[in-house]
């Protein structure tokens, strides 16, 4: 019998050496035994062609995917290649199924992970092409004739709001618990992202219930949202009051607070609602969905659910498929909005296609982390709860007046304003400070000239100021958390000089430490060293990125030309 034994990395080709052969009764007679032969094997051998994979199923859906996963071991040796195979398929054992290679493991996890990363392309498909369809399947729908008109509620640039009911009223209707908001252009934006964070994250926002477009009217085509009625008040409303905190205390507490009136109440009561607005908002970052337009008038507390909730998604956009991507500067509210006005980078000019939209989703979320944008607009309002008097518009503008100055730095701000601070002022700086300033972190994490160097919502809540003991009695691992948060949101360059202006003080030549001049001549050293190895790789890596970056934008900018129709308006139910 032949025996073979195959040596060397296979690709294409490979090498064998041929050790005995049966039929030579001498075996001089065969030239080319003991020596190596090369010999080629066909790559469709290793991988499966489309046609192979589509015509797979049931059981050839096994072998389908084995033979991928072995696909990816060419240029392996041959455990993986199990070459022999080819020369002398019987006298090898037979194989027991799935081979999953390390290499191969390593990318179906690789393929996994950015398949359900921010924002999410396998949940989107599975939204889009399943959920979505199921629910249309099964919810009610509603015409114009099915409302009767109440109360105006409210009236924006881009809507008017209304309080309604239903025309046919049954049991479980009650007079005026609907909400009807007769909207423009941006109805279908509204309606799009209402309905997608229905099926996503249903307590983040007010209770969706239905959207169309009704046709009847002389004015043209008009947009009907319809949500249940929350409950009256807004954040707005309820920080107008001289009341607030206390005023929410029993609204969202359900009691009042076995503590005497002052700052450690009024932080717990703060504390409950900032953890609600970041719930929220953590639900519709986690699913793709940045509201551009966070603000205390747009945060109401819903009675039945006794939180607060988002509402006025009309600015919102949704990453995961494009949707209202190119921000409308006028759209935001300047009182709120974070310094870099467009969520996405302006090397990111505009919306790609949707499916390009998607698989590139998670590579754009982490290039601009668009979702930072709300969270400086959170911090605005953390900020307009501990102090009163940021509560109203003009004092707010100020404000955001003094914060640029200061290069967008809240510790600066707060050291220029301190020593000459109302007591108003130096009570809300008690509050931050309480629990060793806990609170005053989280804020400053929050509002930060860098989106990057902003905390997420999920960030923000891990963080131990929503922990109720506070600081003193946390457990190992919540100081743990907290490490780990403070090492997230470290300023690194911050870091950096503050550890050599520490330096610099404390040194002299005598006693070992720097001085000012030795310091000075550190600070220079990278740069005087033109034309080293690693500057030049560093450059290079540098100038490999900017590339990428720019070739990314230039294909989507190519195929967005060709597909610019707003596709996903045709979803949007109609009433002729
Ligand atoms: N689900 C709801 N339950 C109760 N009240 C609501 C609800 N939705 C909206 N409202 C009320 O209607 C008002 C206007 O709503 P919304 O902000 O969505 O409209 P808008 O036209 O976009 O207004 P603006 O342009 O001023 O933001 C809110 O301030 C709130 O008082």
């Amino acid at each position: 019998m032949a025996t073979v034994a195959a040596s060397g990395g296979v690709g294409v080709a490979t090498t064998i050496k041929l050790q005995s052969h049966k039929p030579f009764s001498n075996p001089t007679a065969n030239p080319f035994l003991g020596k190596k032969l090369a010999i080629k094997l066909p790559l469709k051998t290793l991988v499966p062609s489309p046609k192979a994979l589509v015509l797979a199923s049931g059981g050839h859906l096994i072998d389908a995917v084995k033979d991928l996963f072995l696909g990816v071991g060419v240029g392996l040796p041959c455990t993986v290649m199990e070459c022999g195979d080819i020369i002398y398929r019987s006298t090898l054992p037979k194989s027991s199924g799935l081979t999953l290679t390390a290499p191969g493991a390593v990318l179906a996890i690789g393929a996994l992970s950015y398949l359900w990363a921010t924002p999410g392309v396998a949940p989107g498909f599975f939204d889009m092409f399943f959920l979505a369809f199921v629910e249309r399947l099964f919810r009610p729908t509603f015409r114009k004739d099915d409302f009767v008109l109440g109360k105006k509620l409210g009236e924006g640039a881009f809507g008017v709001v209304y309080r309604v009911s239903l025309a046919k009223k049954s049991s479980s209707n009650k007079e005026g618990d609907l909400v009807l908001k007769k909207a423009t252009e941006y109805g279908a934006v509204e309606i799009w992202m209402n309905e997608r964070v229905r099926r996503a994250c249903a307590s983040s926002c007010a209770d969706f219930v239905y959207g169309f477009l009704e046709n009847s009217s002389k004015k043209g085509g008009e947009y009907w949202l319809i949500w249940r009625f929350e409950g009256k008040s807004t954040l707005a409303d309820l920080m107008q009051s001289k009341e607030f905190p206390y005023n929410v205390e029993t609204m969202i507490l359900g009691e009042v607070q076995d503590l005497p009136k002052g700052i450690e109440r009024e932080n717990r009561i703060i504390q409950t609602i900032m953890r609600q607005i970041l719930f929220c908002l953590d639900g519709l970052h986690s699913t793709g969905i940045v509201h551009r337009d966070i603000k205390p008038q747009n945060i109401i507390f819903s009675e039945g659910s006794r939180t607060f909730k988002i509402i006025d998604l009309g600015a919102a956009t949704d990453l995961r498929v494009g949707i209202n991507y190119i921000p409308k500067e006028f759209l935001l509210d300047p009182r709120y909005a974070a310094p870099e006005q467009y969520i996405m980078s302006t090397q990111t000019p505009s919306a790609p296609s949707a499916p390009v939209a998607t698989a590139l989703s998670p590579v754009l979320w982490q290039m601009n982390l668009p979702d930072r944008f709300d969270i400086y607009s959170t911090g605005l309002i953390f900020l307009q709860m501990a102090f009163p008097s940021l509560r109203t518009d003009s004092s707010l503008i100020q404000f955001n007046r003094q914060l640029k100055r200061c290069d967008y730095d809240l510790v600066a701000w707060r050291r220029s304003l301190e020593p000459r601070a109302s007591p108003d002022f130096r009570r809300g700086f008690e509050l931050l400070d309480l629990d060793g300033g806990i609170g005053w972190e989280l804020l400053t994490s929050m509002v930060r000239y860098k989106p990057r160097k902003r905390t997420s919502a999920k960030a923000a809540l891990a963080n131990p100021y929503f922990d109720r003991e506070g600081l003193l009695v946390l457990s190992f691992m919540q100081k743990l958390r907290l490490q780990l948060f403070r090492a997230t949101q470290q300023d690194y360059e911050e870091a950096a000089k503050w550890v050599i202006g520490l330096m610099a003080k404390s040194g002299t030549e005598q006693d070992g430490g720097f001085t000012e001049a030795q310091l000075q001549e550190l600070r220079e050293m990278a740069p005087n060293k033109k034309g080293t190895a690693q500057r030049n790789a560093l450059a290079s890596a540098l100038r490999l990125q900017r590339k990428i970056i720019s070739t990314l934008n230039e294909s989507m900018d190519e195929l967005n030309q060709r597909r610019k129709s707003l596709w996903w308006n045709r979803w949007i139910p109609r009433e002729e």
